[in-house]
């Protein structure tokens, strides 16, 4: 019978399947980061327990870091709240205690967010099972991989056991399929997809993203796309392995090597969904329809394209949505039938693990290249993903372009996504931001949070408010 994507993933790692549905299912890859881990460990010592094959761990510091001030002391002691620096120094000392296939500590050149670091490093491969203690663990979907995130309670039982206790989800197919117009990318994709399906759409689901328009695109920006399966509600959502997967892994330090490469491409290569095989839910969208996309709201869902008016819940019929879209509005400072072009923002973040990969800095830098970051905007940061992708783009002079704009460079990590650092909207700021999530307060109390894309991002910066990327490329 053909088979899915996800049926294959899903029948590879079954260990043990029970009459009700329920299955344990084998995990490959464990990525590790501070803030979901410390009572896990802390479990496995109390049951006094070793973990099953911790060189399945590959892990980071990311959420709780600073993105300035590295220098002003050694180590994590130039972290000054106290609870952040006590999660990095836990997690140290717990790989320290247990081990780990590969640990990259506060400061090392390859730390930085998890979802950034376990790609890069080819800890992330096609047909594994990817778990972390972290939702946007759909990004290593990207990778032909069944990737979710975990709780805190699951970190433990992979530690223990390498296996997870799961129930099949239904599947679900998104094709985009067509040309992207100048100026729309991966992220505008993704957006569009939300704004059609809903935050609450790919519930139960398993999502696989296909169509020319996803074929099209570079692994960073498949990565942007299953990053947000999650916002659609879907724990899991991938994309078919293909040449640009291959080369993309190859040659990176955990992919596997000489005749063993060989060997995993060949069964790389039977990574897709057969013709034929059959999804419990289709879902298609035109790329040659979708526009630079803006969320006017406080979900994902609340999002239109940059030509577009706000809406008007006056014309919403269900009462429900009705009174969400007159508290969004409200939270958010707008007003309905009024662009959103032209709305002036206060703060522009370029990072997190959607968008801080070097070909959105690349982007992002194009647009910024010799032009000023609008004096109304009080603060503009690019947080690359990783020290590695910080190098890089030092290495091809990206760095001078967003400084000499205005813009700040900053060390590696989550950051201004949830601003679990210093990174912070204050209340009523409007911040531009490339990250995933604007629900209230996501950025700092009260502050507001328009998603967008990294070059959406740099255009706004230069205007000092939202304007249509497609104007100025
Ligand atoms: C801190 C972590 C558990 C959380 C998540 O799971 O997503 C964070 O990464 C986020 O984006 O809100
Ligand atoms: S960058 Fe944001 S969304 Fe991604 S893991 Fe960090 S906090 Fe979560």
């Amino acid at each position: 019978m053909a088979k899915t994507l996800y049926d294959k993933l899903w029948e590879n790692h079954v260990v043990r399947q029970e009459e009700d549905g329920t299955a344990l299912i084998y995990i490959d890859r464990h990525l590790v980061h501070e803030v979901t881990s410390p009572q896990a460990f802390e479990g496995l010592k109390l049951a006094n327990r070793k973990a099953w094959r911790i060189e399945s761990v590959v892990a980071t510091v990311d959420h709780n870091t600073p993105t300035e001030g590295w220098a002003k002391a050694e180590g994590t002691a130039c972290i000054d709240d106290e609870i952040a620096r006590l999660q990095v120094d836990t997690l140290d000392s717990n790989i320290r205690a247990n081990g780990a296939l590969a640990y990259f500590p506060f400061k090392d050149v390859r730390q930085g967010i998890v979802h950034v670091v376990g790609p890069e490093q080819g800890a992330t491969l096609p047909g594994m099972t990817v778990v972390c203690g972290d939702s946007h663990t759909s990004t290593h979907g990207a990778f032909a991989a069944l990737a979710f995130g975990i709780g805190t309670s699951e970190v433990e039982h992979v530690l223990a056991t390498q296996t997870l206790v799961s129930k099949k989800s239904k599947s679900m197919l998104i094709r985009v399929e067509g040309a992207l117009g100048k100026g729309v990318g991966a992220k505008d994709i993704v957006l569009a997809i939300i704004g059609k399906i809903g935050t609450a759409g790919g519930t139960g689901y398993a999502i696989e993203f296909a169509g020319s328009a996803i074929r099209g695109l570079s692994m960073e920006g498949r990565m942007t796309i299953c990053n947000m399966a999650i916002e659609a509600g879907a724990r899991a959502g991938m994309v078919a392995a293909d040449d640009t997967t291959i080369n993309y892994v190859h040659g990176r330090p955990f992919a596997p090597k000489g005749s063993d490469w060989d060997k995993a491409v060949a069964y790389w290569r039977t990574l897709h969904s057969d013709d034929g095989a059959q999804f419990d839910k289709v879902v298609e969208l035109d790329a040659r329809t979708i526009q630079p996309q803006v969320t006017w709201g406080t979900s994902p869902e609340m999002v239109i394209g940059i030509n577009e008016m706000i809406p008007d819940p006056a014309k919403e019929q269900d009462p429900v949505r009705r009174e969400g879209m007159e508290r969004a509005l409200a939270y958010m400072g707008l007003n309905p039938n009024t662009p959103i072009a032209g709305v002036p923002v206060d703060k522009i973040f370029i990072g997190s693990c959607t968008n801080s990969r070097i070909e959105d800095l690349r982007q992002a830098a194009a647009i910024v290249r010799g032009r000023s970051v609008a004096a109304n905007v009080k603060l503009a940061l690019v947080v690359p993903g990783s020290g590695l992708v910080k190098r890089q783009a030092e290495e091809e002079g990206l760095d001078k372009i967003f400084k000499a704009a205005g813009f700040e460079w900053r060390e590696p990590g989550c950051s201004m996504c949830l601003g679990m650092n210093a990174d912070r909207l204050s209340p009523g700021e409007r911040c531009a931001s490339t990250s995933n999530r604007n629900f209230e307060g996501r950025q700092g109390p009260s502050g507001r949070t328009h998603l967008v894309s990294p070059i959406m991002a740099a255009a706004a910066a230069i205007a000092g408010r939202f304007v249509d990327v497609r104007e100025v490329l």
